[in-house]
């Protein structure tokens, strides 16, 4: 049988055997098996050709039992109608799992903006806005910054949305300038989510951080922040990479002259040679591994040559659940992406309740607060794990749906 690569079913699997497991019925099952609202909608955009072109945009909500929906937007040629499901029932569970008061939401667009000017991708941000402001909103569902996305975008958006709005309106959406309503530390939130629970990890494995040696595949706002935070605290980072190949050096490489060199979207191998390829990396002897980029990267295919003894999923959805079966097997640490990188959610939570109430915190609390709140996750997790004898991913699964089911029931939707 080939292993299903398809993220929304695959991601069903895991919800119902949680849902089982915390003893809950068919009925919970079939409303949180998929989102409550899904749109699609079409956007014209006028191109600096002067031709119209048309792009395909997606929202998922899933459930906003708890709260609000909230979760990124991305930008890319490969965005699916089943991708924005799988991940916007993905941003429910690490809601619950870092306790924040939301339900999950993603959104994204078909489209290259490494293909696109700075005026088209703002008529193109703005065009999602005006398409979706009826479902969106800062108490409804709050989008942020995803791939091939970033500050910029999310300030065009919000500025489209206060016009709409008549009202200047910045906890419509997180991971703003701060000059905008941004908050402190948004930035390198996920990477700092991703530091804090690969040294806790590394302390359950009994690694030394200094001097451990960490491939990470992908070099965006995830993979290129952590990078620097992993390089600065003693690790030798041995691999990169980016959507174009992987470097490697197993004394370590210069991490500080790659981010120098990298262009806004992570692009940086092109500018070397004797690239390795992405599947090469993975497969490079290491102790930690960090995939930070796109969704399939370990599957049965390589997972029986993963080398890592730790892997931790930076980016959402890079190892499937047949991959996950074999490194588990094979006694490798899998802390999944829902616990991982939901640093980023988190100070989009914080950078939404500074907007509510006016009131800016420092870099320090928000660190401090973000830390506190990484650290219980990964330990509700990983005591969830090894006392029921499950895999890590299923323990986050059973942990990050609970809160929502238990609202849906107070709320009689199940
Ligand atoms: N930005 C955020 O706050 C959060 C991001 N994530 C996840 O982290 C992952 C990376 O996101 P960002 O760093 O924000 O995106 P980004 O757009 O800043 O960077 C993406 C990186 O992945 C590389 N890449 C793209 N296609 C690739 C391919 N086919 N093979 C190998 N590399 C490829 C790009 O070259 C770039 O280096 C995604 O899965 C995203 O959903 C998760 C939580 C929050
Ligand atoms: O910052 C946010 O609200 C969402 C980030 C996100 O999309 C994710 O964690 O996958």
């Amino acid at each position: 049988m080939t292993e299903n690569l398809n993220l929304f079913t695959s991601t069903q699997v895991v919800i119902k055997e949680a849902l089982d497991k915390l003893g809950y019925d068919e009925g919970m099952y079939d409303l949180l098996k998929e989102p409550m609202r899904m749109t699609e909608v079409r956007i014209p955009i006028k191109m600096d050709d002067g031709k119209v072109k048309v792009f395909t945009g997606y929202r998922g909500q899933h459930n906003d039992a708890v709260g609000p929906t909230k979760g990124g937007v991305r930008f890319h040629p490969d965005v699916t109608l089943d991708e924005v499901r799988a991940l916007s029932m993905w941003m429910t569970l690490k809601a619950g799992i870092v306790d924040l008061p939301y339900g999950g939401g993603k959104g994204g667009i078909v489209c290259d903006p490494r293909e696109m000017s700075m005026d088209e991708l703002e008529r193109l941000s703005r065009g999602y806005v005006r398409a979706l402001s009826q479902v969106m909103g800062p108490t409804k569902d709050i989008p942020a910054p995803d791939v091939f996305t970033n500050a910029q975008i999310m300030a065009w958006m919000m500025d489209e949305y206060s016009r709409i709005d008549e009202f200047n309106s910045p906890g419509f959406i997180t991971g703003k300038p701060i000059v905008l309503g941004g908050s402190q530390g948004r930035d390198r939130a996920t990477a700092e989510g991703v530091t804090i629970i690969i040294n806790e990890a590394a302390k359950r494995r009994g690694i030394d951080m200094k001097g451990a040696r960490v491939v990470i595949q992908g070099f965006g706002n995830a993979g290129s922040f952590l990078s620097k935070f992993l390089y600065d605290a003693g690790a030798k980072v041995i691999g990169i990479s980016d959507a174009y190949g992987a470097l490697h050096d197993p004394d370590g490489l210069d991490i500080d002259y790659l981010l120098d060199r990298r262009d806004s979207f992570g692009t940086v191998t092109t500018l070397f040679e004797n690239t390795l390829t992405n599947e090469e990396l993975l497969e490079l002897d290491c102790d930690i591994l960090v995939p930070a980029a796109i969704e399939n990267q370990i599957t049965e295919h390589n997972a029986h040559n993963i080398k890592a003894n730790i892997v931790v999923e930076a980016a959402n959805g890079p190892t499937t659940s047949e991959a996950t079966k074999i490194l588990t097997e094979r006694g490798i640490l899998l802390v999944p992406d829902v616990l991982a990188s939901a640093g980023g959610v988190t100070v989009s939570y914080f950078e939404w309740v500074q907007n509510n109430m006016g009131y800016y915190w420092s870099e320090e609390l928000v660190r401090e607060r973000m830390t506190e709140k990484m650290v219980t996750a990964f330990e509700n997790v990983y005591t969830q794990a090894t006392t029921r004898g499950i895999d890590m991913r299923l323990a986050a699964y059973m942990i990050g749906i609970r809160k929502t089911a238990e609202a849906s029931r107070f709320r009689g939707w199940a």
